[in-house]
């Protein structure tokens, strides 16, 4: 058995913590804070946080094949010069839907980067419904819109073998799969691989081990669980310290150790004196399985 060790890495306080990416190159872990508009990467021999602000609220950052990063800023699919700061648009969508904005994006094996929308926030969970889409941004600097009616576009993945796409819409309490043509990037057959346990609550940001399970964190949860999408059961629970982990990726040596967001926001002061480690950023060692590199986007 191994022993399960949970610590916090980086001491600042997020309003919302999510798309945790390991960059292995720079032994960093990327990361953005939606609401304060941050782009941040964490050095884990350094122990140092560089941050870049943006314009607007960015909800998903990933590593770009032809150097620095891309990431979804508003309603925009970014590209980041991480030296010189700047911020450059590759393409806009949901121009109709002025309250809408970008949330969790993920580059696929073929580095085409998905992200999904939503309507703001009035309070955490609490929007105008059916607002968001699904998009990806193909390498050739085009986005294609893949359905429409979502409430709060989340967590995404792909199975090893590249041909099922994991993906939450998070008021649907659901883990959907499609099947995946990674040739073509088409999607079809939407299917429910998990249902939420009641306390398990929201599930938000996901990813793959290399076994194939789905690592899902449980936004009021206080959890990460892990979930064998072939049977459709829950094989484990890893309860934090905090109850908005939003999401997970793994990195660190070997990709053994698995990186765990949250967020503050939504919290009233008898909650954050409950959970002072709240929006901090968690590492998980010992759970005896590893995940994979993250894809970089090919445009
Ligand atoms: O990052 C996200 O997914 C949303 O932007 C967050 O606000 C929360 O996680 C959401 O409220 C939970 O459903
Ligand atoms: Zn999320």
């Amino acid at each position: 058995m191994s022993s399960i060790k949970i610590e916090t890495v980086v001491l600042d306080t997020n309003r919302c913590g999510e798309s945790p990416v390991w960059e292995e190159k720079s032994n960093s872990l990327l990361y953005v804070d939606i609401p304060s508009k941050k782009i941040c990467r964490w050095n884990s021999l350094t122990k140092q946080v560089q941050e870049v602000i943006v314009d607007s609220p960015v909800s998903s950052v990933a590593i770009r094949q032809s150097g620095g990063y891309v990431a979804t800023v508003g309603t925009r699919f970014c590209a980041l010069n991480w030296e010189d700061q700047s911020l450059s648009d590759l393409f806009s969508v949901d121009k109709d839907k002025k309250n809408n904005r970008f949330n969790d994006g993920k580059v696929d094996p073929a580095g085409r980067y998905f992200a999904g929308t939503m309507a703001e926030e009035i309070a955490p969970a609490v929007l105008e419904r059916y607002q968001g889409s699904l998009y990806a941004l193909f390498p050739n600097g085009i986005a294609e819109k893949y359905f429409d009616n979502v409430d709060i576009s989340n967590g995404l993945d792909w199975s090893l073998d590249h041909k099922v796409f994991y993906y939450i819409d998070s008021l649907s309490y659901s883990v959907d799969a499609f099947d995946y043509d990674l040739h073509t990037g088409k999607i079809a057959n939407r299917r429910s691989v998990y249902k939420m346990e009641k306390e398990e609550h929201i599930p938000d940001g996901m990813c793959i081990d290399t076994e194939g399970k789905l690592w899902v964190a449980c936004y009021n949860g206080g959890r990460v669980i892990r979930l064998d999408p072939e049977t459709g059961k829950r094989l484990q629970t890893v309860k934090l310290p905090v109850e908005k982990t939003t999401s997970c990726c793994f990195g660190g040596k070997d990709y053994s150790e698995l990186y765990v967001t949250s967020a503050r926001d939504g919290l009233d002061t008898d909650e954050l004196s409950r959970q002072p480690d709240t929006g901090k950023i968690f590492k998980i060692t010992g759970l005896g399985v590893k995940g994979i590199a993250p894809f970089p986007f090919a445009g």
